[in-house]
């Protein structure tokens, strides 16, 4: 079994004692009374490379990363730094994460929030509008193709942007055929946990031009973040050089900075 299979039948096993407590019904009923989303393509289009800052305590490959008691002072520090968006892992077996980081980064920043898990269903969908999340990260590699669909449409219907995970071409086509408008390329193969910062180049010239392009993993500061630009990405996305470093607001400061000089960009014809 791959890792990402692993983590999945975790997933499905917490998720039924979740639905047990709160049933599909009630959480609908909580996201009507919810705030509006944030916009998301906002936040992440312009000229600039915009930044998506992580909230991630441990990770499958490295185990715990970061003793993280409040994760809202991490997301207001991101947010203090520039972040242009926050993602918080929500997953808990393999990442220990919580949906209340997730509500208690909420209450304290303004910039849109990613929820990052591995979802499956529609439930985790409203799960994310109830605890604050603008957007929701979909996996490719964990759906067959017509639950990937039903999700992207299920996502926008209720108000959050998905953002679409690829990491082969294979898998990129899939997430342009079920309509992707974000899509993030996942320099960890989550069935392997390898890192290889080329996938982004090799598979961003493929992204439809308008479709929002981020790169996810391996920025350990400007000098990624710079080469992941060249190669056109839009966004990074960057969890454990921020949580393991000294001064998260200043570097995800220090990422923001070299984001806004679009000149490195037009170095590749951009
Ligand atoms: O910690 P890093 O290498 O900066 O990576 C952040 C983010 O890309 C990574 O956490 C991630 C990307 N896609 C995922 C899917 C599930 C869990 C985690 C992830």
């Amino acid at each position: 079994m791959s890792v990402l299979e692993d983590i999945i039948l975790g997933v499905r096993e917490d998720l039924e004692d979740r639905q047990k407590i709160v049933p599909l019904d009630e959480l609908k009923e909580r996201a009507a009374r919810a705030p509006q989303p944030r916009d998301a393509y906002a936040a992440l289009g312009g000229d600039r490379v915009s930044v998506i800052a992580e909230v991630k305590r441990s990770s499958p490959s490295k185990g715990a990363l970061a003793a993280i008691a409040d994760p809202a002072a991490l997301a207001a520090d991101y947010e203090a730094g520039g972040a242009h968006v926050i993602s918080v892992l929500t997953e808990r077996r393999r990442f220990a994460g919580t949906l209340s980081d997730l509500a208690a980064v909420r209450a304290v920043v303004d910039v849109p929030i990613l929820r990052k898990d591995f979802i499956v269903t529609s439930y985790q969908l409203w799960e994310a509008r109830v605890h604050g999340a603008d957007l929701a990260l979909l996996i490719v590699a964990a759906l067959e193709q017509p639950a990937l669909v039903s999700l992207i449409e299920r996502a926008e219907s209720i108000g959050l942007a998905p953002l679409v995970e690829v990491h082969t071409e294979e898998e990129l086509d899939r997430a342009v055929d079920a309509g992707a408008k974000i899509i993030g390329v996942n320099a960890r193969n989550l069935k392997t946990l390898e890192v290889d910062r080329e996938v982004f180049a090799k598979l961003a010239p493929k992204i439809p031009e308008g479709v929002i392009k981020i790169a996810e993993s391996g920025v350990r500061g400007p000098h990624d973040l710079l080469a992941y630009a060249r190669a056109g990405a839009d966004a990074v996305l960057v969890g454990e050089s921020l949580v393991t470093g000294r001064d998260p607001r200043a570097a995800v400061n220090d990422l923001v900075t070299a984001g806004a000089h679009p000149a490195s960009r037009q170095d590749s014809g951009h």
